[in-house]
């Protein structure tokens, strides 16, 4: 028997937990084939553990498809023996980053879609949770309006498929309802709707998960935080006073201490006003220093300043945010700084802190 044949049979068999076939999750160690046997161990994680059985039967099934003669011994081992608190959520995402605000229109989505696209442009794998349930943008604002995500079999349970935006997977709930149908979800739905889009949905190995969320605190938070451990929030704000004091609210919340979720910095957005045809000129149209109030108030730092420019809105509104673009090079080269600013401080927050846990909390 052959076994890179072997190989390419269990590379048929998926993986429940994230739809990702067992040979691309190198779950596969010691691969011996003797005569009729075919020997190798299977690591699961202790969420894949639930499925031993049916991956059991999976990886016979694949190998006899080729070798109907095959005696196939599969030997299941925990990676997590041992592990004080496994991650059971979202396993295959190295680094879930929350984008918050504390009143809405301060240009949080845009933020966060230009974040996203930044980093995926360093080379990072980056995917995108649309979970401001109320007022999604992210279809709009990468041209996908209409487009519906599809749903398929997994092991017996459906599961959805997120879109792609140039390689990058994205969920939103405007793939699923029309905008204006989403006000009427309330507490339980809100919830059972955020959950989908992490447990339900098959979402590849990914860097950067980037979670665009609605402004101020509510239901969606909370849901977030208790459903799984977010690396850390970037805050939204504009210059001005007014702002500020509402983002220190939405950031206060992220620092509870049983939320405990690390500030990695603040984007202050439509920091000086640029007229297209005076690409040189600042207008401090709504204050200065907010950003850096606030990041000083958080022990953080200013990720970056954005400036409040036409082609930033355009390109919302177009579906091809500004960073995709080459015609604002400005506005492109300071969300590639708060990109750069933000691996950064995601790589020393995971120097310095333990992993965030997964807020338990009674409600
Ligand atoms: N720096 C900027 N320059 C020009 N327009 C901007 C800028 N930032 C955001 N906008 C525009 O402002 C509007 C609001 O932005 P956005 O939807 O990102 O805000 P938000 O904080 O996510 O709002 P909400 O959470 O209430 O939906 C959009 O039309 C967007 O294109």
């Amino acid at each position: 028997m052959d076994k890179s044949k072997i190989v390419r049979a269990l590379a048929k068999v998926i993986d429940p937990t994230t739809g990702q076939d067992i040979i691309t999750r190198s779950m596969i160690r010691d691969l011996e084939v003797e005569g009729n046997n075919v020997n190798f161990t299977l690591e699961l994680s202790s969420l894949e553990s639930k499925h031993k059985q049916d991956l059991n039967f999976a990886c016979i099934g694949a190998i006899q498809e080729v070798y109907p003669e095959a005696e196939v011994n599969v030997h299941m081992v925990s990676v997590n023996a041992g592990a004080s608190e496994p991650t059971t959520v979202l396993p295959q995402v190295k680094n879930i980053i929350a984008v918050a605000s504390g009143k809405g229109g301060v240009g949080k989505s845009t933020v966060a879609v230009n974040l996203a696209l930044s980093l995926k442009q360093t080379g990072a794998k980056v995917g995108m949770i649309d979970a401001d349930l109320y007022g999604p943008s992210l279809p709009t604002m990468l041209g996908l309006q209409g487009k519906r995500p599809t749903v398929q079999q997994v092991y017996g349970k459906p599961r959805i498929m997120p879109l792609d935006y140039q390689g990058m997977p994205v969920m939103s709930i405007g793939f699923i309802i029309e905008p204006e149908q989403a006000v009427v979800l309330r507490g339980p739905r809100l919830a059972g709707v955020i959950k989908q889009f992490i447990s339900e949905t098959v979402w590849p190995d990914l860097d950067y998960m980037v979670v665009d969320l609605p402004p101020g605190t509510g239901d969606i938070q909370l849901t977030l935080v208790q459903s799984v451990p977010i690396t850390g929030a970037v805050m939204v704000t504009t210059p001005q006073e007014v702002a500020v004091v509402d983002a220190v609210k939405a950031m206060n919340m992220f620092l509870l201490p049983q939320v405990n979720v690390p500030i990695l910095g603040v984007v202050e957005n439509m920091a000086w006003f640029t007229p297209k045809e005076l690409p040189d000129n600042k207008y401090f149209l709504f204050g200065e220093g907010g950003g850096k109030k606030l990041a000083r108030m958080s022990n953080s730092m200013l990720l970056g300043q954005i400036p409040l420019v036409q082609g930033i809105r355009e390109g919302g509104d177009a579906g091809r945010p500004v960073v995709e673009r080459d015609d604002d090079p400005i506005s492109k080269d300071a969300f590639r700084q708060v990109a750069q600013n933000t691996l950064r401080q995601v790589a020393i927050r995971n120097e310095m802190i333990a992993p965030t846990q997964i807020v338990k909390m009674k409600q």
